[in-house]
């Protein structure tokens, strides 16, 4: 049996020097800047340290985080806890950007303390973690990475722990993390202290047994508070058609440049289009998009930039909603109807935090009028505003051009319209979503499409609500129950459980962890096709040859074969298209009957390849033996002087852009030409040694004939000087 105590809280505690607390806690308080302890932290940090079980419940902003983070240090301080203790404390939150948020805390706060502290969250290396786990002594984590180390860690274990933290412990033990949050308690020593700390606790006695808590202390500081968000918010609500959204929230960016803005939205594929679309419109302004959709390291980025930012519009999932402590943020636009009124609350504490002001602006389809009523019914200060049309710019024109221009933001948008559809159908209080209030052609034309996008599930549903009048929402939610439930057990994290939208292509998954509170009505089955008959998704998509080919395959389609035939009928083989080897052959035979053999296809290639080879081999053979050809010609043409000989046979190449050689080396003489030309050229240096050789025999005829003479002549008077006369003589005689 359980009792909830309603302690009072400590109002002689004036700062936390009143509070035991050791020396290295107080050091990391005071230089953070924390001396006056929070009503929360006054009510919880003493009944903790006195070992209770505490169920913490404070509004938004108001400390809850040192709430649970003091206490921890103090247990393991108390126990002298080191290394070689392992782990100590686990605090268990269900994003990974608060995981980070509480562990970036816990080191400013505990930074004189010896403890190892590690955050354990999904898309992190898993390997790295593994190895480590084991010697840290303060925890943080998402369940579903816990779940992994406790399945597939042999080093960790939890034996040793002293204290268990769930932060936002009423959405850690909803639905969504049910079958995770089972699996993590049944691994966890019954032995310990637990900590329970949200905005909206929850006080439902089945979540206090699965915990196994021990006589818990329920201590909501403001439980009798006249308003149950904070008081420095200002919230208000404005009443618009869904297709009024896109100019609207246009407007308010242009209007509000030098603002920090959160826009929650209530799926992934709407923040996905609106941050593209409105980025395109080049807003002059920061424009972020947090979803779970994005890669671990993105998150994390958008969420520091954000943090940093002075001015910037946040467009975000309910992935943002809770706990996150962005600095300095002066309005958040709920610019789709929140599930309910704790989610409500959770969105609009992203802003008046911890003493300090802000707005918060609900815009609500007039059909959704009834959640006005909640809200005002649960202590929410809201009142109604209008919008003034004069301040409205409707960006449809550009947006239209955009999508006309990016065929993927077109699909984009039809994503985002068809999951706004679905989210509003799966909500499970009728009273304030009505999927058929929606105008779907204007809220379609709102964000650029030409033709809605066809809402098959809704159509389905109404066929089968007709088919089955006796069907009950109970019958069709434990049908969807059990399908939930699967894919709980598929999915290890929060942020991965693919829930609501996006059917086929998996889109949405945090945000609509929450909507899977709403019963699912029918299995993810979304067609965006437009009347058009298109679908944008496959226009998209990147078609494979291998894809394409298995597409032909399965359809039977034998590809077109171009046949050439010689001039008697017969058909031409071409050699490189055309199989060669037997086995080739067998092979084209077969394929036609079945799909294809890995096996054989491979033989036939090695095969083929062979004969490619050898073809080619021939190819180049061929080639050389026409060079050879060919030069013998030049050369043979040369001889016989022909001008072209040097030249190929087809056009010449232009050479005129090169040097005149004449102005680079000088113009040569005629002569010189003549004679290197009569050098040059054969047939000329065969006639010229005819020349020198006729000449030659000439002369040497001449000489030899007057040699004999003048020997006579000598042997006759053996004095050359008369003998010389006398030859003369003679002469003279003759020619008289
Ligand atoms: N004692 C304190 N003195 C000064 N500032 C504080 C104190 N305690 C907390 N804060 C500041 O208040 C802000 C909100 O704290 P925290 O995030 O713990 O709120 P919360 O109650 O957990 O909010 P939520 O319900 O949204 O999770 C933080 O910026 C934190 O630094």
């Amino acid at each position: 049996m359980l009792f909830l105590f309603l302690p009072q809280v400590d109002s002689s505690c004036e700062t936390f020097a009143d509070l035991p607390l050791c020396g290295k806690t107080q050091k990391g308080l005071s230089e953070n800047g924390y001396t006056v302890p929070t009503d929360i932290q006054r009510g919880c940090i003493g009944l903790a340290l006195k070992g209770c079980d505490v169920l913490g419940a404070a509004k938004t902003g108001s400390g809850k985080t040192l709430a649970f983070l003091i206490p921890i240090l103090e247990v393991l301080f108390r126990n002298k806890w080191s290394k070689i203790d392992g782990l100590g404390a686990l605090v268990i939150t269900p994003t990974r950007e608060l995981a980070l948020q509480i562990y970036q805390t816990l080191c400013k706060v505990g930074k004189h303390h010896d403890f190892s502290a590690g955050l354990i969250i999904g898309g992190k290396d898993l390997h790295f973690e593994k190895t480590r786990m084991h010697l840290v002594n303060i925890i943080i984590c998402t369940p579903g990475r816990l779940l992994q180390h406790m399945d597939e860690n042999p080093l960790f274990t939890c034996s040793n722990l002293k204290i268990l933290v769930l932060d936002e412990a009423d959405r850690c033990l909803d639905l969504g993390f049910e079958e995770s949050m089972n699996c993590i308690i049944q691994n966890l020593p019954p032995e310990r202290q637990t900590l329970l700390f949200s905005a909206t606790q929850t006080k439902r006695v089945k979540d206090l047994i699965r915990l196994s808590l021990t006589d818990p202390k329920y201590i909501s500081v403001h439980e009798h508070a006249k308003y149950r968000t904070p008081e420095g918010l200002t919230q208000s609500v404005v009443f618009c058609e869904q297709h009024e959204k896109m100019p609207m929230i246009w407007s308010f960016i242009k209007t509000h440049l030098k603002q920090k803005v959160i826009v929650f939205m209530s799926t992934c594929n709407q923040v996905r289009y609106t941050y593209d679309i409105l980025c395109k419109l080049h807003p002059r302004v920061t424009l972020l998009a947090l979803h779970s959709k994005l890669h671990q390291s993105k998150r994390m980025e958008i969420y520091q930039s954000f943090c940093n930012k002075q001015f910037a519009f946040l467009f975000a999932t309910d992935l943002a909603a809770r706990g996150l402590d962005f600095p300095q943020v002066n309005w958040v636009i709920q610019l789709d109807c929140p599930e309910d009124v704790d989610t409500y609350i959770h969105r609009v504490g992203r802003t008046g935090r911890y003493q300090k002001g802000g707005e918060g602006l609900l815009v609500l389809r007039p059909a959704e009028r009834p959640m006005l009523e909640y809200l005002q019914n649960s202590r929410i200060p809201i009142s109604e505003i209008k919008i003034n049309p004069s301040r409205i710019f409707s960006p449809h024109v550009k947006i239209e051009a955009h999508l006309a221009m990016y065929p993927e933001l077109k699909a984009s948008a039809q994503r985002a319209f068809v999951s706004y559809a679905k989210s509003v159908f799966l909500m499970k209080d009728k009273t304030v979503f009505d999927v058929k209030s929606i105008d779907h052609d204007k809220y379609a034309r709102s964000l650029g499409l030409v033709i809605s996008p066809r809402i098959r599930f809704l159509k389905r549903a109404e066929k089968k609500a007709q088919s089955l009048p006796t069907t009950t929402e109970e019958n069709i939610n434990s049908e969807d129950k059990s399908e939930e439930d699967e894919e709980d057990k598929e999915n290890d994290d929060e942020e991965e459980i693919p829930k609501e939208i996006g059917g086929k292509d998996g889109s949405d998954s945090e945000d609509d962890v929450l909507v899977l509170k709403r019963k699912l009505e029918v299995p993810a089955d979304i067609d965006t096709s437009a009347d058009l008959g298109e679908n944008p998704n496959k226009k998209l998509k990147v078609i494979t040859k291998a894809a394409l080919a298995k597409r032909t395959l399965k359809k039977n389609i034998l590809p077109n074969k171009k046949i050439v035939y010689t001039e008697e009928g017969e058909v031409m083989l071409d050699k490189m298209k055309e199989k060669i080897t037997e086995a080739g052959r067998n092979y084209e035979a077969n394929i036609s009957e079945g799909g294809i053999n890995i096996d054989e296809a491979k033989v036939v290639l090695k095969e083929e390849d062979k004969w490619d080879r050898k073809l080619f081999r021939e190819k180049v053979k061929a080639r050389k033996r026409a060079m050879k050809r060919k030069l013998k010609e030049e050369k043979r043409r040369e001889l016989a002087g022909d001008p072209e000989s040097s030249g190929d046979d087809g056009e010449l190449p232009d050479l005129s852009w090169l040097p005149d050689p004449d102005v680079v080396y000088g113009k040569k003489s005629q002569e010189e030409t003549l004679v290197f030309l009569f050098i040059l050229t054969p047939d000329r240096m065969f006639l010229l040694s005819c020349f020198f050789i006729i000449t030659f025999f000439f002369f040497f005829f001449i000489g030899m004939s007057k040699r004999t003479t003048t020997k006579r002549s000598l042997q006759r008077t053996g004095n050359p000087m008369q003998n010389h006369r006398t030859s003369t003589c003679l002469s003279e005689i003759k020619k008289k």
